[in-house]
């Protein structure tokens, strides 16, 4: 079997994705999604200039070589344009064996672990009462796992929270990137009595997670550990940038909150100080940008020789070919968490028909051959693309935050 052709689908159906389709001479092909969000058209030139040029005629059958070849034969290793680039070519390389093999990608990795892949959804409200209210709608909904987030008196905008009512949450909301102000004391003050709200009116048997996006220092984080430790979290996320990982010793030190942390990270390499000190709970990395099934086996291989679960990244942002390809892996996984789920939108589902299915609070995989999703190129062809910017954060003297 032979690469014959790849190429590149921009398309925006309710907001932007970017797939690569991998075509072998024998009909088979494969599809891998390649979204980085903010910084979509990165991608499409790095694969388009020097990934698919140096596919052309080599055999798809050989995956890890072809990993090997993109991520040593680059010289310049890793980050996030490259290992997003790497991680769609291997998902489309996965595909393809799966099909070639007539098998869901599942059996391929090592068969089912388990029988259905539990999700935590999002509530999210500008007040306390709008969140409950929402958590309401996802427990009606037969969620086992809600992640919380409500709007903070004296913040005028916060992250995770749309800006009206019922409307959904989308970060990527401007061309240019959107300014917000943040203020770190306010935050922590109030953060505390929304968890108690959930536990009261909910009791003890939800799963409740909350993301912090990166904004406190170690030591602010290790105090909202603390303070939070009698309503149980299932995870406190990126309580801190993790770019010095030394920082979770401080937090760990402080708290029995478990924490999540690796939805910015692409490679082993920016975890595994986390994972070997065992300073986190769940890893959060994704296949899509930690450079495909190949890399993120092995992260996930290590993590679990130190206790440390999954928590596989799943907004919005990531195509149904990611979410798809990591329900099979999570149905594999033997150290599965949890996985995030952000529903797509009906014209994103249009685009991109698949069989995995969504009951009960669970995700239960399909049993086509391959990772089980595909792309409609004619039905992608009628939404094109428009720039669509991450915000930024300040801090209220104008010094600029963490997002
Ligand atoms: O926990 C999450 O799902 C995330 O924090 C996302 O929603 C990011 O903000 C988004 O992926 C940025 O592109």
């Amino acid at each position: 079997m032979k690469i014959e052709r790849a190429y590149t689908i921009v398309t925006a159906p309710g907001r932007n994705f970017v797939t690569l389709k991998i075509v072998t001479d024998e009909g088979v092909y494969g599809i891998g999604d390649a979204t980085l969000n903010g910084r979509e058209q990165a991608v499409v030139a790095y694969l388009e200039e020097h990934v698919i040029p140096a596919l052309i005629g080599r055999d798809p059958q050989r995956i890890e070589d072809i990993w090997h070849y993109l991520y040593r034969g680059a010289y310049w290793r890793r980050g996030p344009v490259t290992m997003s680039a790497i991680g769609a070519v291997d998902m489309a390389l996965w595909d393809i064996k799966a099909k070639a093999a007539g098998m869901p990608l599942y059996q391929l990795l090592g068969g089912k672990s388990r029988e259905r892949v539990m999700v935590y959804g999002h509530a999210t409200g500008k007040d306390i009462e709008a969140c409950l209210d929402e958590v309401a709608r996802h427990v009606e909904a037969g969620y086992r796992a809600v992640r919380v987030q409500a709007g903070v008196p004296g913040i005028a905008s916060i992250y995770g929270v749309a800006k009206k009512p019922g409307e959904r949450y989308e970060p990527a909301d401007a061309e240019l990137p959107a300014e917000h102000v943040w203020n770190t004391a306010k935050y922590l003050n109030h953060a505390p009595r929304l968890f108690a709200a959930v536990r009261e009116r909910f009791g003890d048997d939800l799963h409740v997670l909350h993301d912090v996006h990166h904004r406190l220092t170690p030591i602010e984080a290790a105090r909202l550990g603390k303070e939070v430790e009698p309503f149980h979290l299932f995870w406190l996320e990126d309580c801190v940038p993790a770019e010095n990982q030394e920082s979770f010793r401080l937090i760990r030190q402080h708290t029995t909150t478990p924490l999540a942390v690796g939805e910015v990270f692409n490679s082993l390499y920016d975890a595994k100080a986390l994972i070997e000190n065992q300073w986190i709970d769940y890893i959060r990395a994704t296949l899509t940008h930690a450079g495909g099934i190949t890399h993120v086996r092995r992260l996930a291989d290590l993590a679990g020789l130190y206790h440390v679960r999954t928590g596989f990244h799943g907004p919005t942002d990531l195509s149904p070919v990611c979410l798809g390809a990591a329900i099979h892996f999570d149905t594999w996984v033997p150290n599965f968490g949890i996985q995030e789920y952000m529903p797509h939108e009906a014209v994103t589902d249009e685009v991109f028909p698949h069989d995995y299915r969504f009951e009960d609070g669970h995700f239960l995989v399909g049993e086509t051959p391959g990772h089980g999703v595909d792309i409609d190129e004619k039905a992608a062809a009628k939404y094109p693309y428009r720039r669509a910017s991450l915000p930024v954060n300040r801090l209220e003297d104008g010094t600029l935050w963490h997002w």
